[in-house]
This record gives structure tokens, C-alpha cells and sequence, in this order.
């Protein structure tokens, strides 16, 4: 049976990490095997603080010898990676995906690179942003950034298209095939943008923008998640990188209607499957 190694947070209350990915991967028909990298309460974003801990690196290490023991590496189609706990995480995550591409060659590794962004209240543990510039970003097939991310693994800043642009081509040019920009925060006020950049050309996708009291957070670890299981669907990145736009613009509108901070993937689960609120996807 193939399916999705996914390498995140998990928490008890509310959708973040894998607790935000593994349920619409599932409601898309995938096999996912997650593997938690910390559990905690809820996510880091919330004012009263949260609870739990980070699991030891070791445990990574052991799960996937015992994935490897039962012959499964071989049936997995993607490794896909988001929040991290420890440093030491990011090199099991390494060796993780070794062993994953060599008993399947055509794996493919998605890193998600959440690095902290305290600004937002994101937080993440010290020497994992290294790590990922370093040593999981240019490994991976598919890196999906925020703006933030994006600024720091290409080295520049990013003020506009433009920008956003080349950065994405520096990164390219540091192994992975394609970067999927979350949201580029200066293209447009009304609309919300997201951007694709392969070696076969850039795409911008745009959804209305929506109005929250207090950003939802898990955003993107669910964006992640729609992008690596479209694309294994589908095979083709503007497709797949069209309906992760749709499907993401259907849970942050119910979440929206609903009035609530954590992301409606359960009441929009019909909609992550077939949106039916299509947006266009332009070639830049
Ligand atoms: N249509 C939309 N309207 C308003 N906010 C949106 C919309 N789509 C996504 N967002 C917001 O964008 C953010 C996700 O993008 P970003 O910050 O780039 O990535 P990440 O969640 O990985 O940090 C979330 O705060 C989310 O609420
Ligand atoms: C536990 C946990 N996992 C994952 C994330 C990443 O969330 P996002 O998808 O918004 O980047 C966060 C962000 O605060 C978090 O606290
Ligand atoms: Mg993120």
C-alpha cells in the first residue's frame, strides 16, 4: 500500500502541523503516515502559551527502521516535511529521506520550511532555520516557503514581483525543481497571491482576500499537504498548484463564515475534494 510520510507537529487541539495536513490528505484518498515531531497542546501562537514537548530525534530514527524492517520505504511516494522541534530533527529528517529515495528512487521530498517567525508569534526551537537553509531545502524536490522563508534561503529581500521572481530562481538554482511561494505579500491588496516557480516557467494564482480578527495559523502546513497530494494525483504542477489555491481559499472561507481562528478542514472536507469557488492561475 503507497503512501505519504509526513514529519510534523502534532497538536491536541485545534489544526496545525500534521494535525492541519493529514486529514485532507486522507479526505483526498492518500495513505499518509505521520510521524510527530512534537505534541503540543495547541499551536504556538496562542497568548496563554501551550503545552507538551518535543519527541527525541531518536524517535524519527526508530520509526522509520521499523517502516524499513516491513519493507514499506519502498511503497513510499512522498516524505513531506513542516515543523520541527530540535535541530537534531532536521538531520534525522535527512537521513529519513535517504533511506526513503534509496529504496524508492521516485520519492519525492517536500520540505515545508517553517522557521519562526516572531513577528507573528510563530516559535520555533534555535538551529533549525541553519539546518534548512543549509541542508533540507537544497535537498528537496519541492520547498514550499512563505515570503519570509523564501527571503532567507535566496538571500535577498523581496518587495515585489519582480523580486519574488528571482529569488525564486535562486533557489532553483540550489536544487530544488519547484518553489511554491505561499502568499506575496506585495503584490496585491484585494487579492491574495500565491506563486509556482518550475524550470518550465512561474504561474500566480489569486484568491479574494478574506478578513480575520487573528490569522488562522496552520495555513500552510495545509497548503503543503494539498500541493504534494494534487501533484501526486495529478502529475502536473500548474493543476495541482490551481486546485491547492481553490481548495485552501474553501477552508479559510468557512473558516471565516464560521467566525473561528482554527482552520474548518472538517467542515469543508467536501471542498478540499471538488472546490467549487474556481480562481484563475495566470503564467507569468
Ligand atoms: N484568502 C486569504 N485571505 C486572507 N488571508 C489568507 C488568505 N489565504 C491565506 N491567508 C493567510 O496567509 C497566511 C499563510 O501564508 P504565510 O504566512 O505566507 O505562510 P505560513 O502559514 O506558512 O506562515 C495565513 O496567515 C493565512 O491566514
Ligand atoms: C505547532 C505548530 N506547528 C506548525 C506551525 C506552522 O504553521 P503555519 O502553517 O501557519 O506556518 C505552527 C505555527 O505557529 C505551530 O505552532
Ligand atoms: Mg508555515
Amino acid at each position: 500500500m503507497k503512501g505519504i510520510l509526513s514529519v510534523q507537529s502534532h497538536v491536541v487541539y485545534g489544526h496545525a502541523g500534521n494535525s492541519s495536513a493529514v486529514f485532507p490528505l486522507q479526505r483526498m484518498g492518500f495513505e499518509v503516515w505521520p510521524i510527530h515531531t512534537v505534541q503540543f497542546s495547541n499551536h504556538t501562537q496562542y497568548q496563554e502559551g501551550w503545552t507538551g514537548r518535543a519527541f527525541a530525534a531518536e524517535d524519527i530514527t526508530s520509526l522509520v527502521s521499523g517502516m524499513e524492517a516491513i519493507g514499506q520505504l519502498a511503497n513510499c511516494e512522498a516524505v513531506l516535511s513542516g515543523y520541527q522541534g530540535s535541530a537534531e530533527q532536521c538531520l534525522a529528517i535527512e537521513d529519513t529521506v535517504k533511506k526513503v529515495k534509496a529504496a524508492n528512487p521516485k520519492a519525492l521530498y517536500v520540505c515545508d520550511p517553517v522557521m519562526g517567525a516572531p513577528d507573528k508569534g510563530c516559535i520555533v526551537a534555535p538551529g533549525i532555520a541553519e539546518h534548512l537553509i543549509n541542508t533540507l531545502m537544497p535537498m528537496a524536490d519541492i520547498i514550499v516557503p512563505n515570503q519570509f522563508e523564501l527571503s532567507q534561503f535566496a538571500s535577498m529581500e523581496i518587495n515585489s514581483l519582480e523580486d519574488a521572481i528571482k529569488a525564486c530562481q535562486v533557489a532553483l538554482n540550489k536544487g530544488p525543481k519547484m518553489v511554491l511561494v505561499k502568499h506575496l505579500h506585495s503584490v496585491s491588496n484585494e487579492m491574495f497571491s500565491m506563486m509556482l516557480a518550475t524550470q518550465e516557467g512561474c504561474w500566480l494564482a489569486q484568491r479574494p482576500h478574506l478578513e480575520f480578527d487573528k490569522q488562522p495559523v496552520g495555513v500552510g502546513d495545509l497548503i503543503s499537504a494539498l500541493f504534494t497530494g494534487q501533484y501526486l494525483a495529478k502529475g502536473n504542477a500548474e493543476a495541482a498548484f490551481s486546485h491547492c489555491n481553490d481548495a485552501c481559499y474553501a477552508v479559510l472561507k468557512e473558516t471565516s463564515l464560521r467566525g473561528e481562528w482554527e482552520l474548518q478542514t472538517i467542515a469543508a472536507q467536501n471542498e478540499i475534494v471538488k472546490p467549487t469557488e474556481l480562481f484563475p492561475v495566470e503564467a507569468l
